[in-house]
């Protein structure tokens, strides 16, 4: 923990009744920083969010803002939600519908003189593109547009912290692209630290500076974007982000035996099991080379700038398995019945133990 941090999250659990919903997760948010919690649903991103918040009264663990513990399990310290200077936005974005959307932005600024209200609300509205609407209500907007004003109402106040849990699920897939850039273009224009709750990957890739992947309370694996797809720690991590292939393998001499030749088994002792994990974009369609395997196309779906290409293998130990590859760029993929050579990448084919 630095001082600088927006949030820190020291070891903290939190148990419903028997069962343990969120165990043991260290969480950090730096100045400026846009963190986004991912994991599949019922795995505790909500519940670390409302004890971010606040919302929620700790029972193990600790948590600081900006170097300031603000919930200590330990000494029972547990600062109320609106001394934390968290912004909220929830996936229904709940505004107020008996109030406008200048009013609906004021509510969190009673504090201020009114001059000075009501300048920050126009700087807000005018933040997410909203000023014309500052006299309309909530019922008359669209999705977008509501979730903008939750955006605005959330930031007037200036928090030191966003805490956005599922903002974009409420909307339909072609707004929800163009609505997450317009707020990731917003949230470090502002520069204010973000923690975003979805269990959405893409969304996670797209929007994070960092990423938590949790599974049943638990983080799994912290890093960028990049890292996590590209190193993930196991074969959850790695199938979480996209569809893979799995073939179970066997280690020899330090290297597991693959249809595309021997691969190093990353540290794994003889004969135990290993798991070979292929992303599809990393099957190649390359011709009889070393380290190719015959197969046959089985099935074609054109996706456009993508095609994926089902194709079985048709020789060796794996002979009969079904691969999936996604080939994308220029050229025509394979035809169904076509005799192939599959081959693998450098990036995205990964050894785990396991069956
Ligand atoms: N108030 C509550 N009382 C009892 N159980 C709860 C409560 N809130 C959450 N849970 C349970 O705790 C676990 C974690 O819930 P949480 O909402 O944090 O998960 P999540 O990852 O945010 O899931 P989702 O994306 O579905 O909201 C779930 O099993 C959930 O059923």
């Amino acid at each position: 923990m630095t001082a600088s941090d927006a949030l820190f999250l020291d070891r903290v659990s939190h148990d419903f009744g028997k069962l343990r919903a969120v165990d043991g997760v260290e969480i950090t948010v730096a100045a400026g920083e846009v963190v986004c919690l991912l994991g599949p649903s019922g795995c505790g991103k909500s519940t670390v969010l409302r004890l971010s918040a606040g919302l929620e009264a700790l029972q193990q663990g600790r948590i600081a803002m900006r170097g300031q513990i603000v919930g200590d399990a330990a000494t029972g310290r547990n600062m109320a939600p609106e001394h934390r200077q968290v912004g909220l936005v929830f996936q229904d974005f709940a505004l107020f519908p008996h109030l406008t959307v200048a009013a609906n932005v004021a509510f969190g600024l009673t504090a201020l003189p009114a001059g000075e209200r009501q300048e920050r609300v126009r700087e807000a509205l005018a933040q997410v593109g909203m000023l014309d609407y500052a006299q309309t209500y909530p019922h008359a907007l669209s999705g977008g547009q509501q979730q903008r004003v939750a955006l605005a109402r959330a930031l007037a106040p200036r928090p030191a912290l966003l805490l956005l849990d599922e903002p974009f699920s409420g909307l339909d897939a072609r707004l929800r692209e163009q609505i997450r850039e317009d707020t990731v273009h917003l949230l470090k224009a502002s520069g204010i630290a973000t923690l975003l709750v979805t269990h959405d990957p893409e969304e996670a890739m797209f929007m994070a500076d960092r990423i938590y992947l949790m599974r049943r309370g638990r983080v799994e694996q912290a890093g960028r974007p990049s890292d996590i797809y590209y190193r993930p720690l196991n074969a959850f991590v790695a199938s979480f982000f996209s569809v893979v292939n799995e073939l179970p393998v066997q280690v020899v001499a330090g290297r597991v035996e693959t249809p595309f030749g021997p691969l190093p088994a990353n540290g794994l002792g003889d004969g135990q099991p290993a798991q070979l994990v292929i992303r599809p974009e990393a099957i190649r369609f390359d011709g009889p080379a070393a380290g190719a395997a015959g197969a046959m196309v089985e099935e074609v779906r054109f996706l456009g700038a993508a095609a994926l290409v089902r194709a079985r293998l048709t020789e060796g130990a794996h002979r009969g398995r079904l691969l999936v590859a996604r080939l994308a760029g220029n050229g025509m993929p394979p035809m169904q019945g076509e005799a192939v050579w599959l081959s693998i990448a450098n990036q995205g084919v990964f050894v785990f133990s396991g069956a």
